[in-house]
């Protein structure tokens, strides 16, 4: 498969560049931004790499890419999702820290060619998300949070992924995150059924997230961490591969993985304890 990287300079395109080669992957063009200090740089000096270079968007060929990762910034994600349609190619957006206009223009996207959207490419974080539905949902009365802690070069915060966790707490008690959110908390008492945020930029921590559920005397916590971005990276490539082959709309990286229908499976082969 030939694979466009978009944000290819940064953390976690540098990363895709990397750990391509493990999976039948081909990096054939590696975008950049206009404002790029490494426009016509050699993408992996020390690799053969058949000679790619960094490119901006416009100079990409539709025979040059069969799919798209974008690991870059919100605001190119017009540019981005235009750039897929004009190839006519499967788009993975990885990228967090989206607006409600900007998440539109995925779903308008979708219309046309497959978009896979995830603001966490772990294996672990959408089976998470799962675990977390249900816990909100077995303990109703439990108050929930949502702590993450990332690097001190993360923009966006809470991250997207302590977003999507809690979307599904939310979900698990019948509401919208819009609905019970209590964003990021300062002072101020807790308002019974809110979610919070908690949120710490600290060095090098790639990427931490707690979702806890208390009640008096008892706390559950559901606690995910990367320490590797080969974690994300390989998620990524993998739901590429996946979506290459799927007709127009709009997917999530628990499609790829069939999680509902493998949990379904489990449930049913489960022994009660
Ligand atoms: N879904 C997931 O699992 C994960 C998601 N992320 C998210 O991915 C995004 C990138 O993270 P990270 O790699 O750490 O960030 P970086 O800041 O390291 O990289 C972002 C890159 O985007 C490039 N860029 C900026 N503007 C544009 C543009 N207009 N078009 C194309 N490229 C542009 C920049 O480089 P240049 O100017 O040289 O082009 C920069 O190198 C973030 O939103 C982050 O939250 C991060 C990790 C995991
Ligand atoms: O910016 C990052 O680094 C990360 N961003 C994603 C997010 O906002 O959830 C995923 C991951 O935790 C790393």
């Amino acid at each position: 498969m030939k694979l466009g990287i978009i944000g290819a300079t940064g953390r976690m395109g540098q990363a895709i560049i990397r750990h391509a080669r493990y999976f039948d992957v081909r990096v054939t063009a590696a975008l950049v931004s206009q404002q790029s200090a490494r426009y016509g740089e050699p993408i992996y000096p020390n690799l053969a790499n058949g000679g790619v270079r960094f490119q901006y968007a416009h100079e990409v060929q539709p025979e040059q890419v069969d799919v798209l990762i974008d690991f870059s910034l919100p605001q190119a994600l017009a540019d981005n999702v235009a750039l897929a349609k004009r190839l006519g190619v499967a788009i993975v957006v990885c990228t967090t820290g989206l607006t409600a206009t900007q998440q539109q223009y995925l779903q308008d996207a979708a219309q046309h060619i497959p978009v896979l959207y995830a603001a966490n490419t772990s294996v672990g974080i959408t089976l998470l998300r799962h675990l977390v539905q249900l816990a909100a949902a077995v303990l109703p009365d439990t108050d929930i949070e949502v702590i993450e802690a990332h690097h001190s070069a993360k923009r966006d915060g809470p991250s997207g992924t302590a977003i999507a966790l809690g979307e599904s707490a939310a979900a698990g008690r019948g509401h919208t995150l819009s609905e019970i959110s209590a964003g990021v908390r300062a002072e101020g008492v807790r308002k019974s059924g809110s979610i919070g945020f908690s949120v710490i930029r600290a060095a090098d921590i790639i990427g931490e997230h707690t979702v806890m559920l208390a009640h008096a005397g008892e706390r559950l916590e559901l606690t995910h961490r990367v320490s590797n971005r080969r974690v994300f990276a390989q998620g990524a490539l993998q739901a590429a591969l996946w979506l290459q082959g799927q007709p127009a709309g709009l997917y999530g990286m628990a499609d790829m993985l069939q999680l509902e229908t493998q949990l379904q499976q489990l449930a049913q082969g489960m022994k009660p304890l």
